[in-house]
């Protein structure tokens, strides 16, 4: 396990050619842009979390049926500020730093106050976000950071709270059909609130306003909900949302404002201010997309984890939701770097499966039904909704599927009705041994699993014109503990969730977090012209990346306008 994840990773910036063997698909072209932590120890010092990793990023690029592998570290502020000084001077979420060892106590004592209300890291290691044209690393904190999907370069740091006041952000965003941005994030004790900001960041820019076309500086907020406490705000990692509403889980794992602001003077991390209050409910919060108002009805079910929603829809009056639920937050405790070692198998037994529930919340209650019943009449769940004397509505779920996190979707039917989820199974431990395909219609899976084979995440991509919902592929980064057995890049055939190729790669390659395929433009340039150096290719190519007129410009930026040679020649082959 000490391969996989404590180990600090090589970058790879230069592409290299994998080795293809089955058939890629023709109509497969495209770039696998993935992200996750690949560094977990800098000079003497190292990381307690694996979520604490510096950023690496990482692309497939399909072009052609051959494949073209490339990395590399997110140059953060963070990352930077690290490695020059040779060991860990910014804090993560499970390890805090001290920058400045050799200080006196005065000079100490006036850090520690400037730390209680933190300048959080911009080590964006958790996710792709595509705003317009653009490309963002994210994380959890206020900071997002540009990057170039070809080259890998970071570009901008950008600060969320330059255009809505949020703490923190959720990595896991959603998209409409016109490329629009809904996320969700913490305003910490503003202007005395805490409170829940669901904004939108347009995907385009109106042509009048075209001067600083960054989509970000026509951030509107959508709706805000106040927190239940101003001093502890629920911790969520993701949302749900369906035609005509958000699905919103404010979960009795919280974060202690309070212990954080004194984190930093005790020498404790940010995890160790976030709680599970297992005495506490979860309320479910339904905001109306039209209104931009929570539904005034008080939902609420058990105290669970939640950290990935799934899917939700709206089905006669009801909304159903998926997650993948814990019964607490043991799933962060296992993560420490030193529970992930040779006593991995021991160690990182689950003590709450994460399981696949179903919920069903009714959007209308009956003033008259009687107190206890179950408002839910629809056939397709055993979910029930039952009212309360207080007219409080007690939404109990229907257990799907035991084992499984990291869940996809065909996103054409996100906030629909569906049927497929593509995972990463984890029967015994948090670490997926296989990848599943879970009917949620007929509840029945398929598995692809190889030994000594760890994978990631499961990405679905459509077949252009597909009129099924399982009618593409899937694509997943499998990492090998086996040292006779490269790292490749696993395609599947979504449908009968057998190998129709793989790409191997000799690199070393990380166990990453998520990420999204960035499908070539309609017409694709031939092969050789693009690896000739005549055209970039790439579906971004075309639309100019722009020149904003409040950022700053950093120089990589414009290569994407001009053929990018430097990548193109590959370096290595196997
Ligand atoms: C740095 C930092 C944070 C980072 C959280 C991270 C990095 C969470 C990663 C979660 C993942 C990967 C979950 C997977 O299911 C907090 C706690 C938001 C707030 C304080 C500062
Ligand atoms: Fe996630």
């Amino acid at each position: 396990m000490e391969i996989i994840f404590g180990r600090n990773k090589k970058e790879h910036q230069e592409p290299v050619r994998a080795r293809v063997t089955g058939k890629i698909p023709t109509w497969l072209q495209g770039t696998l842009l993935r992200n996750g932590p690949g560094m977990h120890t800098v000079g003497e010092t190292r990381y307690n979390h694996w979520f604490d990793g510096l950023a690496l990023l990482h692309s497939f690029t399909i072009r052609d049926s051959e494949v073209y592998y490339r990395s590399k570290y997110l140059r953060s502020d963070t990352y930077n500020a690290n490695i020059e000084a040779n060991r860990i001077v910014v804090s993560e979420f499970g390890t805090m730093a001290y920058p400045d060892p050799c200080k006196n106590i005065f000079s100490k004592a006036f850090s520690y106050l400037s730390h209680t209300i933190p300048d959080f890291t911009d080590n964006c290691l958790i996710n792709i976000m595509k705003c317009g044209e653009d490309f963002y690393a994210t994380t959890e904190t206020n900071y997002i950071r540009k990057i170039n999907p070809q080259s890998l370069e970071t570009l901008e740091k950008v600060d969320y709270r330059k255009y809505v006041a949020v703490n923190l952000a959720t990595s896991h965003p959603h998209y409409d059909a016109a490329g629009n941005v809904l996320n969700m994030g913490t305003s910490i004790v503003d202007k005395g609130k805490t409170k829940y900001v669901i904004f939108k960041i347009p995907a385009t820019v109106p042509e009048d306003k075209k001067k600083g076309k960054s989509c970000l500086r026509h951030t509107e907020v959508f709706c805000s909900i106040p927190s239940h406490s101003l001093l502890s705000p629920s911790y969520y990692h993701s949302f749900g949302i369906t035609e005509n509403y958000i699905v919103f889980l404010e979960q009795p794992f919280k974060l202690d404002i309070l212990k954080m602001a004194t984190a930093y003077m005790r020498g404790v991390s940010w995890a160790s201010c976030m709680t599970f209050h297992r005495e506490d409910k979860t309320h479910i919060h339904i905001i109306d997309q039209r209104t931009r108002k929570p539904i005034g009805t008080k939902y609420y079910t058990d105290p669970m984890v939640v950290f990935h929603h799934v899917n939700a829809y709206e089905e006669d009056g009801c909304i159903l939701f998926d997650v993948i639920a814990y019964k607490d937050s043991s799933l962060y405790q296992l993560f420490y770097l030193a529970n992930l070692n040779q006593d991995f198998a021991e160690n990182s037994k689950l003590t709450s499966t994460p399981t696949l529930k179903r919920f069903a919340v009714p959007l209308h209650v009956d003033k008259n039904a009687e107190v206890g019943s179950n408002l839910i009449k629809l056939v397709s769940t055993t979910a029930t909704a039952l009212k309360e004397k207080d007219g409080q509505v007690h939404c109990q779920p229907e257990l799907l599927y035991e084992g499984l996190e990291l869940p996809r979707i065909n996103y054409v039917h996100n906030g629909k009705p569906y049927r497929y989820v593509f995972a990463a199974e984890v029967q015994w431990s948090p670490i997926p041994s296989k990848i599943l395909k879970y009917d949620v219609l007929t509840k029945s899976s398929l598995t692809w699993g190889e030994e000594h084979c760890w994978p990631a995440e499961p990405l679905f991509v459509p077949r252009p014109g597909a009129k099924d919902e399982d009618d593409g592929i899937i694509l997943s980064a499998i990492v090998s503990t086996d040292p006779q057995k490269p790292p490749f890049l696993l395609i599947l055939d979504a449908q009968s969730f057998t190998e129709l190729a793989r790409a191997s790669v000799e690199v070393d390659m990380h166990l990453d977090l998520h990420g999204l395929f960035i499908p070539d433009a309609q017409e694709p340039v031939p092969a050789e012209e693009l690896w000739a150096g005549a055209h970039s290719g790439f579906s971004i190519s075309d639309t100019t990346v722009s020149a904003s007129t409040d950022e700053p410009q950093a120089g990589p930026q414009s290569q994407l306008l001009i053929p990018d040679r430097s990548g193109l020649v590959p370096t290595e082959e196997p």
